[in-house]
């Protein structure tokens, strides 16, 4: 992914990771070139200049999992739509899953999404690739072929679906060792989740909503952890909701698996008392959980052993979500509102340091996908994916406002800390107070 040479940016009065006193930083050919006490970094006069006045600098977010919707439902998301949302919420690089329609499971479809992503140029656009053909969980797709592809796909999945036969999972996760990427695993027994709705528990029994098992997702992450183990593979799990799994995850890592795992903005903040609501924007795969989950998983995103949040940014269109509750489709937004929602949930109540932020939204995301140039250290000569948020700010969450095409936020009027005043991709600013460029 290249870029035509850009002017100089000059950043004043920046903190990185929020730590100690603000630094000047000059940013030349997409490298951060110089970092200085105030006053002292020279830069040209034709730079742009950003003030921070203090504000936080941090590596720009690495996002695993979002649904960009093209190719097949352009009505809710596209790649460009897609992208501004993402450098908004402070992305300089996201993984699009592959079911869309047509799914990416060859490298025609990848090879799009990729050409896509460099045409926008607003964050590097890495296509997830299918593990299975069509995402029917029988046959694999060409998976060494898209890996080989232009499109260099590194992370598999069949997001969306889960790959229940252990056979064809085994089989994925050999084929992965031998091409040195990831797959990821949306973790769910479809067998213990059929017809399911909502959390399963008191709450969903007296509202009437069929339940979906804790043990779906649990049996399924300790089955796979036990696969990849044998397998000498890598693995990754997809939006960690309960509190078993962050036990067998625990375990996995005990024993030397090599798994990572990620959890999701809305399962640290959200709860299924929602589902009183009835309002099918709190519908989402793995549901909405119990305080007690929530409270583990915050603490697990703390202590490592959920190694990332990753938004599964699910755009969906008005009249799959403004109906009734079991027709509606699961998934929520999730980019503009990252950030602010891991402010709340883990930053507020000293669960984590900016620098901690860094780390699970940046860092490890960029060493699972084996990104080489970002979640990088700010230091002079690496490459200027930034991010600037103030740390003391709020906002309030509107739907209607998102550069999303779609408007399904279940922070609907929220008011939130934290916001995003920059985001520079290589060197270049993408997104700037709010808009992007
Ligand atoms: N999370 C969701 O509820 N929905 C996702 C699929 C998925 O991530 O499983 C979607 O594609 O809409
Ligand atoms: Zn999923
Ligand atoms: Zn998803």
């Amino acid at each position: 992914m290249s870029d035509t040479r850009q002017a100089d940016v000059l950043i004043t009065g920046a903190r990185p990771y929020g730590e100690g006193d603000p630094v000047d930083v000059l940013v030349a050919d997409g490298v951060i070139a110089e970092i200085g006490a105030p006053g002292t970094v020279e830069a040209p006069e034709s730079a742009e200049r950003i003030e921070a006045r203090g504000q936080v600098l941090l590596p720009g977010f690495v996002d695993l999992h979002t649904h960009l919707r093209e190719p097949g439902r352009e009505d809710t998301e596209t790649v460009e739509s897609g992208s501004r949302a993402a450098a908004l919420g402070g992305y300089t690089a996201v993984f699009a899953m592959a079911n869309t329609d047509p799914v990416a499971d060859n490298a025609l479809v990848t090879g799009h999404v990729r050409r896509r992503g460099e045409e926008v140029g607003l964050v590097d656009v890495h296509p997830v690739g299918a593990v299975t053909v069509g995402l029917k969980g029988e046959r694999l797709a060409e998976m060494g072929t898209m890996a080989a592809s232009e499109a260099q796909v590194r992370v598999f999945s069949d997001d969306g679906v889960c790959v229940a036969d252990p056979l064809v999972m085994r089989r994925a996760l050999e084929y992965s060792t031998a091409l040195g990427v990831v797959v990821a695993q949306h973790a769910e027994e479809p067998r213990l989740t059929q017809g399911a709705q909502a959390h399963e528990g008191e709450r969903a029994s007296r509202l009437g909503y069929a339940g979906w098992p804790s043990s779906a997702e649990e049996s399924i992450v300790a089955r796979d952890c036990i696969l990849a183990r044998h397998a000498g593979a890598r693995l990754h799990i997809c939006h960690v909701s309960t509190t078993g799994t962050v036990d067998v995850l625990t375990w996995a890592k005990e024993l030397g698996v090599e798994v990572s795992a990620e959890v999701t903005p809305h399962h640290l903040l959200l709860t299924d008392e929602r589902l009183e609501t009835y309002d099918p924007v709190n519908k989402v795969n793995p549901p909405l959980r119990a305080e007690r989950d929530v409270d583990r998983l915050r603490q697990a995103l703390a202590d490592g052993v959920l190694d990332c949040v990753a938004t599964d940014h699910a755009p969906h269109a008005e009249q799959d979500k403004c109906c009734e509750w079991g027709a509606a489709r699961p998934g929520m937004l999730g980019l503009q509102t990252a950030l602010s929602v891991v402010a709340q949930t883990m930053v507020r109540p000293g669960l984590l340091d900016w620098r901690g932020v860094a780390r699970v939204m940046s860092e490890r995301p960029a060493e699972i996908a084996r990104l080489p140039d970002q979640g990088r250290p700010l230091a002079e000569g690496e490459p200027a994916n930034l991010v600037l948020v103030d740390p003391d700010a709020e906002w309030t969450v509107r739907g209607a406002e998102f550069a999303s095409v779609s408007e399904n936020t279940p922070f609907e009027g929220m008011r939130l800390p934290a916001v995003v005043t920059a985001t520079l991709l290589r060197g270049r600013i993408t997104a700037r107070e709010g808009k992007s460029d």
